[in-house]
């Protein structure tokens, strides 16, 4: 699970730290516990996965780039959330009476530098919701405080901020977002040099010998190839506002997501509006007449149709208008079909006609109550469907056997598992994860997800037998 230390890394760790490495609180790269994955829960571990848990965000970066700023900026335009800064920094190793003797030939920006497993420890607690005190470091005395810390509370963001933070994949892995910030290496240097200066109590020639025997080489053997794994790369640090204010809008999408889209990528929830609501509102009430509930499923159904549609690729078009204009615009992909799952599936065979004229609509019996709970009965789909863009129709996702079942005979049909877009107007929890660990490169359209499943498998609050009611054999 964890990087392996670079061999080409080692020249840079300095002789002092070989030397007395096995007296010293660094951890030799080899140790035995360093192999073992030291946080099981990570947030994109749906199995061990907290609902209520944070969005956690990683912010790296060469020395003096700007991450701190970045940060601070970050957090003050989300100011209607709750958000702490977790720094890196704060997980330093105090240096050994014998290593502050010659803390100069200390390489402080080596992986082992920090206490990663403490820094896990930390992160895990409070992403399950509990509060951490977190070791405060004094970058004059490269020592932690023996008698304060920095009290942490549970939120709903939590920025982990440091060079290294993307070095250790167990650490990556707690991140729903990453972030890079990339400054000028001339830039760093002068930055640094004014900060540590009049900020750490060091003079110009020790930072400047620092930087080229231990920053510079470190900055090349692990924070730039740590780049990598970033989503956004923010040139120019605090002074890029477009970048900042993109993320912070990127970081308020997701917090008013369910958080199931924030582990699943690949799973939307339409935008909910009071419309919406209010036509789930009519068709989950049981006194709602058949007429009605087929009136609003339909067009709940068309709103779900035009936005799976909206995930189909597209190629640019030009078109002249009346004006004798040219307008610059997109051609709707051709090769597509529908898949209704019997008999819920065929209310959106409607929907999807309307939208796509003579579009091919495939079909697949599963019955539910066979030999191991999902039998494939019957199955009728366009010869060249391989070719095809599949539009799964299935109107309530419940456990997600029978939508596995069907998806996996697309699959050997030949279908691309990303050439699939599931539609559902409600979906359950358990469905949604039962569909998406098994096709993550799948999307999932639908129009609300519910609180769970019951002991029946019955979709809570849902809105009873989909089928039944649409085609009205309820009574
Ligand atoms: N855009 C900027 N323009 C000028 N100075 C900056 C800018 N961003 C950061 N600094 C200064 O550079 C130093 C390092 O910035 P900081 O955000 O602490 O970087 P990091 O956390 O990456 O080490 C600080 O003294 C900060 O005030
Ligand atoms: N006792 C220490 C500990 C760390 N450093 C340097 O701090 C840098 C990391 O902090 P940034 O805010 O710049 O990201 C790192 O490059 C270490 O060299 C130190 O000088 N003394
Ligand atoms: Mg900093």
């Amino acid at each position: 699970m964890n990087e392996s230390m670079d061999a080409s890394s080692l020249p840079h760790f300095d002789s002092l730290i070989h030397s007395s490495s096995s007296s010293s609180s660094i951890s030799s790269p080899s140790s035995p516990h360093l192999l073992q994955p030291r946080f099981p829960s990570s947030p994109l571990n749906s199995s061990t996965l907290n609902p209520n848990q944070p969005f956690v965000i990683g912010v790296s970066g060469g020395t003096a780039s700007g991450k701190t700023t970045v940060c601070d900026m970050i957090i003050q335009q989300l100011h209607d959330h709750r958000v702490v800064l977790v720094n890196q920094d704060s997980f330093y190793r105090g240096l050994t009476p014998e290593e502050l003797e010659h803390a100069h030939e200390y390489n402080f920006d080596h992986p082992d530098a920090f206490d990663t497993e403490q820094l896990l420890e930390c992160m895990g607690k409070l992403i399950s919701g509990q509060s951490v005190q977190l070791p405060i470091y004094d970058f004059k005395k490269h020592q932690r405080s023996t008698d304060s810390f920095r009290q942490v509370n549970a939120s709903d963001v939590i920025i982990l901020e440091g060079i290294l933070v993307f070095h250790d994949q167990d650490v990556r892995d707690l991140m729903n977002m990453k972030i890079f910030v990339d400054t000028d290496a001339d830039v760093r240097l002068a930055r640094r040099i004014r900060r540590d200066t009049v900020e750490r109590g060091r003079d110009i020639n020790s930072v400047l010998e620092q930087y080229a025997k231990f920053v510079k080489p470190a900055f090349d053997d692990f924070i730039l190839p740590s780049k990598k794994y970033a989503d956004v790369i923010i040139p120019r640090g605090g002074d890029n506002h477009v970048a900042v204010d993109l993320i912070v809008q990127h970081i308020h999408t997701k917090l008013g997501q369910h958080d199931l889209c924030k582990i699943y990528p690949n799973v939307y929830v339409i935008q909910s509006t009071f419309q919406i609501r209010g036509m789930h509102t009519l068709i989950r009430d049981q006194d709602l007449s058949k007429h009605d509930f087929v009136f609003y499923s339909d067009r709940l159904i068309r709103l779900v149709v035009e936005h799976g549609l909206g995930h189909l690729p597209f190629t640019e078009k030009q078109v002249v208008t009346p004006t004798g204009s040219v307008y610059t615009g997109v051609d709707f992909c051709k090769k597509l079909c529908g898949v209704s799952i019997i008999r819920s599936g065929e209310s959106m065979e409607n929907a999807l006609r309307a939208c796509c004229k003579s579009i091919k609509i495939g079909k697949i019996l599963i019955h539910r109550d066979g030999d191991n709970g999902k039998q494939l009965i019957y199955e009728k789909l366009p010869k060249d469907i391989s070719e095809r863009h599949v539009l799964l129709l299935d109107p309530v996702l419940a456990t997600g056997n029978s939508a596995n079942q069907a998806i996996e005979l697309l699959v050997q049909k030949g279908v691309p598992e990303s050439h699939i877009i599931f539609l559902n107007l409600i979906s359950a929890p358990e469905g949604i994860h039962c569909v998406c660990k098994k096709f993550p490169s799948l999307k999932i359209v639908t129009s609300e997800i519910d609180h769970a499943l019951n002991e029946e498998f019955r979709v809570i609050p849902g809105l009873g037998e989909f089928g039944d009611r649409y085609f009205g054999t309820d009574d």
